[in-house]
């Protein structure tokens, strides 16, 4: 059976807190929610404002192959606005528990009723298909919300959607619920709220409920705690309902191109700022990452142990990730990929290394492996910079200042500068010195006071970026500006190190 997706993502996913996209990087979304596949685009509410509507007429003028909606409130002002457009569909919003209507329109059921017909007719009368979305639908008495389908469906909606706004269905009442929908001759749809992490769980079970459309935003951005998640319910529905292993067709099908979904997901979180969970499914960093020994070695000896769908199906990739919980096989596949190939007593011997740095909290990125096993293996790569001299002049009446003398390659560089404190003044001296052959980004800075006292020893740890490579420095001196000094460099020569 064919499931028809509607993304809400620059409408309900655009009302999360926070998140406003111009009329550029909607157009960019909608474009790209057209190539993978979406059935039905809502652009947006075109009564929110000017720019708003602006950004629906870029993208109702491309000729998109998705049908485009507005929101709109059961008003007519709100469809003139959505005519003004051009969209071929609107979501016609009707709420209709009682709370709703007491509080917050101060209407009675008959009122509503009376109201939301007249709408339909408008919006039917002027060329709009009219989709009618019952809001908090699942704390609106059945009958009710059946009597307002009726009559807008004898006023011409084409399709409805009761909406779960609250997010307070659970999966066997969400199938109960929707099912009551289905017999009243026009497609209905899902629309399912996570304010419980139900959201996905709830459409799938309203599809099997006998919905034949459903809701939903890429990544699950929306309204509190959001929509169900397009990607999440897409590969289910692709990969959850076979008979058996073998089976090629799933019981639903959908137009989404799946293996654009990891694809889509980084667009919409770069473009609307959302951050998105390491461990969010399908789509997050970690839904094909690997630490753990076990698994590590499960998946590289068949990947179907530790993973249900490959990344490659949602065009994602995998990832062996180097940390306290790797496995001896994991660590060595990582070193080949490396290009680095170990004996067997040297592998343990980075594998203890690597364990211990695990169970200081570090974690070890590529470059950090790289140093360890070059440590191991003896490989010393001559130092690009070297530190010669270093002067702080700080007290309470003074701006901090630092000079420092460099060798960088045999070439002798003196820089000065000040900063916020006697720390900071020397990095920036530092920075000065090798701005011109490094690009590099302090990242995190951390310092501890390994033993108790003022003559503590003290250890600095720095995080550095230069471009895509990243990696943690440490140094331990009993002065911190020295410590820091040192680190810093020590991080900077590894950056540089195979440039
Ligand atoms: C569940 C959902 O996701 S609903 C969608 C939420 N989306 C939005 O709110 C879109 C962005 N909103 C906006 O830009 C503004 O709220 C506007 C332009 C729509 C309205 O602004 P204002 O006129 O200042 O009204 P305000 O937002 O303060 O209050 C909402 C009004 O809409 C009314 N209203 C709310 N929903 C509906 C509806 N579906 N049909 C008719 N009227 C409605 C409320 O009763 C209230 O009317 P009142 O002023 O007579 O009490
Ligand atoms: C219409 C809508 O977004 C809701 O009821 O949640």
């Amino acid at each position: 059976m064919k499931i028809e997706v509607l993304d809400t993502t620059l409408r309900d996913g655009e009302q999360t807190p926070g998140i406003s996209l111009n009329a550029v990087k909607k157009l960019r979304i909608a474009t790209k929610l057209d190539e993978i596949g979406i059935n039905s685009i809502e652009a947006g509410s075109a009564i929110t404002s000017e720019g708003e509507r602006e950004a629906i007429k870029l993208i109702t003028s491309q000729g998109l192959k998705a049908e485009i909606l507005s929101f709109s409130r059961t008003l007519i002002k709100d469809v003139d606005y959505c005519l003004e457009c051009d969209v071929d569909a609107v979501n016609l919003v009707v709420p209709t528990s009682d709370l709703h209507l007491k509080y917050k329109l101060k209407k009675s059921q008959s009122e509503m009723l009376q109201d939301a017909v007249e709408v339909v007719e408008y919006a039917k009368d002027h060329g709009l298909l009219v989709e009618l979305a019952a809001e908090d639908s699942t704390r609106t008495g059945v009958e009710y919300l059946r009597e307002i389908f009726k009559a807008t469906i004898d006023a011409g909606a084409d399709r409805i959607c009761p909406c779960d706004t609250l997010g307070i269905l659970t999966p066997l009442k969400s199938f109960n619920f929707y099912k009551r929908f289905t017999d009243l001759g026009v497609p209905v749809s899902a629309h399912c709220h996570n304010d419980f992490g139900l959201a996905v769980a709830n459409t799938l079970s309203a599809i099997d409920g006998g919905v034949s459309r459903f809701h939903g935003t890429i990544n699950g951005i929306g309204e509190r705690a959001g929509n169900a998640a397009i990607e999440e319910v897409v590969v289910s529905l692709n990969t959850l309902y076979k008979n058996n292993e073998e089976d090629a067709e799933s019981k639903y099908t959908t137009d989404i191109k799946i293996n654009q979904l990891y694809k889509t997901s980084k667009l919409v979180s770069r473009l609307s700022n959302a951050y998105l969970a390491p461990n969010k499914p399908i789509v997050g960093e970690n839904a094909f990452a690997h630490e753990s020994g076990i698994h590590t070695d499960g998946v590289i000896k068949n990947s179907a142990t530790y993973e249900p769908i490959t990344p490659e199906l949602v065009g994602h990739r995998r990832k062996f990730i180097i940390g306290k919980h790797v496995g001896t096989k994991g660590l060595d596949n990582r070193l080949k990929e490396l290009g680095l190939k170990v004996k067997k007593d040297q592998l343990n011997e980075i594998f203890y290394k690597v364990k211990d740095l695990g169970d200081k909290g570090k974690t070890v990125t590529d470059t950090d492996l790289e140093a360890i096993a070059e440590h191991v293996l003896n490989i010393e790569q001559e130092k690009k910079i070297k530190l010669d001299e270093l002067t702080i002049v700080s007290g309470n009446k003074i701006r901090p200042t630092a000079s420092i003398k460099i060798n960088v390659e045999d070439r002798e560089l003196i820089e000065a500068d000040i900063g916020i404190g006697p720390v900071d003044a020397a990095i920036n001296a530092l920075n000065k010195g090798i701005k011109n052959f490094a690009d590099i980004k302090l990242e995190e800075y951390h310092v501890d006071a390994v033993t108790g006292g003022t003559n503590a020893l003290i250890e600095v740890i720095v995080k550095l970026s230069s471009g895509d490579k990243i990696i943690s420095a440490r140094a331990t001196e009993p002065d911190i500006i020295n410590a820091s000094v040192e680190a810093y460099i020590d991080g900077v020569n590894r950056l540089l190190e195979n440039k």
